[in-house]
């Protein structure tokens, strides 16, 4: 972990870095158009390619798909013990939703017109769920899981397989009870590109949601417009903001969980306390040496960990604003005051006990959350992203009568005379 104290030289420079917005590198926005030309034009065949390629796996049209088959061995696979943990969290998951999702309503306007917001579920989305480094069986549900809370009829996810052409059975397990009715067995841009433009085999989706690494994210950028998103869930990252009040050890474990994801995990420490800051790096240092992910880890600790001293808890609280972190660990006194000021956090986890990896697996809000600056334009995955809206306007003789004039004024000043005809000519027969 790379410590900065306001007392370095480059103390400014290093914050003024953590001010960022997500931008893709060079080389990854033209791999990835590369990538999805290929599949738009060679459709199924570019995907089967790629799939060698890169996930060492031989598919053909027959194998594309998780059969139901597949399915059955998955579910006689799992530990009942797992299976329950799945019901628990997706349980979580639907109260959580059922609170968030948007609901129908309809009022009446000052000049009388009747006016109404309808919500219905997406017909058919596509959830990518990453499978590159680890089976992320709690990603099936913190995406699917909201889908199938708003309504989703079809919910075709997309994951790539392993070598020998299978997808980890607890994430299947998990990919179906969160309703998944299709599961294609590709990952990458090109999972993306298929399920935006659609192949021989792959009907496309609607919208695109579901974290990915920096080739997924920047397919769905590319691709917006073909598709919705939900937004930009790249490599995971954590910020951790605190005073004195905070206890080192249960903060290095915070740190390291999210470090533990993927060596391009992004790992935060900013504090007002010297002797915090002291404690937080031993702990570091010894917890990773006790954990299995140990490589992760320490290239990770070694890339992307920082360690900041500010001066106040409020130029932290800039730094968490400016850095937009994914997920964002709060111990400080005055808790509520301060989280007040945050503005750009993806997650927070307010308290001394409360910890990401809750939030990643069970208590309810989606861990598919904006990473890389995002935050600042995007917030996390929620079920009225699975919902299109419409607005109703109906309107009676008084409605009319009350709009015409205004609607008159419009009309002339836009110099759109039929548009003030269709209100007038109501109006005439209304008014006798
Ligand atoms: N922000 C969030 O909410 C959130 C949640 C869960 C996971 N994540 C992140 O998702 C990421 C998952 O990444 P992953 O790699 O394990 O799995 P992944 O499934 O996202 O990526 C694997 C795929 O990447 C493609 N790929 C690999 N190398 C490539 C190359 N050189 N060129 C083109 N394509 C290539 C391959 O097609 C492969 O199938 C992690 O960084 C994790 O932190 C984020
Ligand atoms: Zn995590």
């Amino acid at each position: 972990m790379k410590i900065y104290r306001p007392s370095d030289t480059c103390f400014d420079e290093m914050k003024r870095r953590m001010n960022r917005r997500a931008l893709p590198e060079d080389s990854v926005r033209d791999t990835v158009n590369a990538i999805i030309r290929d599949v738009s034009v060679r459709g199924d065949e570019a995907l089967f390619d790629y799939a060698a390629r890169f996930d060492k796996a031989h598919l053909d049209s027959s194998s594309l798909f998780v059969t139901e088959a597949e399915l059955a061995e998955a579910e006689a696979m799992v530990e009942e013990s797992v299976k329950e943990a799945i019901a628990v969290s997706l349980a979580n998951i639907h109260y959580f939703s059922d609170r968030s999702r948007r609901r129908d309503w309809s009022g009446v306007n000052a000049q009388g017109v009747e006016v109404a917001e309808r919500f219905l579920p997406y017909d058919r989305v596509g959830i990518y769920i990453p499978g590159g480094k680890a089976p992320l069986v709690s990603t099936s549900i913190m995406t699917g899981g909201f889908a199938q809370a708003a309504g989703v009829r079809e919910i075709v996810a997309a994951t790539p397989c392993g070598p020998d052409g299978r997808v980890n059975p607890a994430l299947l397990y998990a990919l179906k009870a969160s309703g998944a009715t299709e599961i294609v067995k590709i990952g990458g841009a090109q999972a993306i590109a298929a399920l935006a433009l659609g192949t021989e085999s792959v009907r496309p989706v609607e919208k695109i949601f579901g974290p990915g690494n920096r080739f997924v994210v920047e397919a769905k950028r590319q691709l917006v417009g073909a598709v919705a998103i939900d937004l930009l869930p790249g490599p995971s990252e954590v910020m951790v903001l605190a005073d004195d009040t905070a206890d080192a050890e249960f903060l290095a474990a915070d740190l390291l969980a999210q470090g533990e994801h993927g060596p391009d995990s992004v790992v935060v420490f900013v504090t007002t306390s010297k002797a915090l800051l002291e404690q937080v790096e031993a702990e570091v240092e010894r917890q990773a040496a006790l954990l299995s992910r140990g490589s992760i880890i320490r290239e990770v600790l070694d890339k992307h960990a920082y360690g900041f001293l500010v001066s106040s808890i409020q130029e932290g609280v800039e730094l968490v604003n400016a850095f937009a972190p994914e997920h964002l660990v709060l111990v400080t006194r005055d808790e509520e005051a301060v989280l007040n000021g945050i503005r750009t956090a993806g997650a927070i986890y307010a308290g001394s006990l409360s910890t990401v990896a809750c939030g990643d697996f069970l208590a309810g809000p989606s861990h598919t959350l904006p990473t890389g600056g995002a935050g600042k334009s995007f917030s996390g995955l929620r079920a009225d992203q699975f919902q299109r809206r419409t607005s109703v306007v109906r309107m009676d003789r008084n409605a009319v009568l009350n709009s015409a004039p205004y609607v008159a004024e419009f009309a002339r000043v836009e110099g759109l005379d039929a548009h003030n005809h269709s209100i007038q000519v109501r109006a005439a027969r209304v008014d006798r």
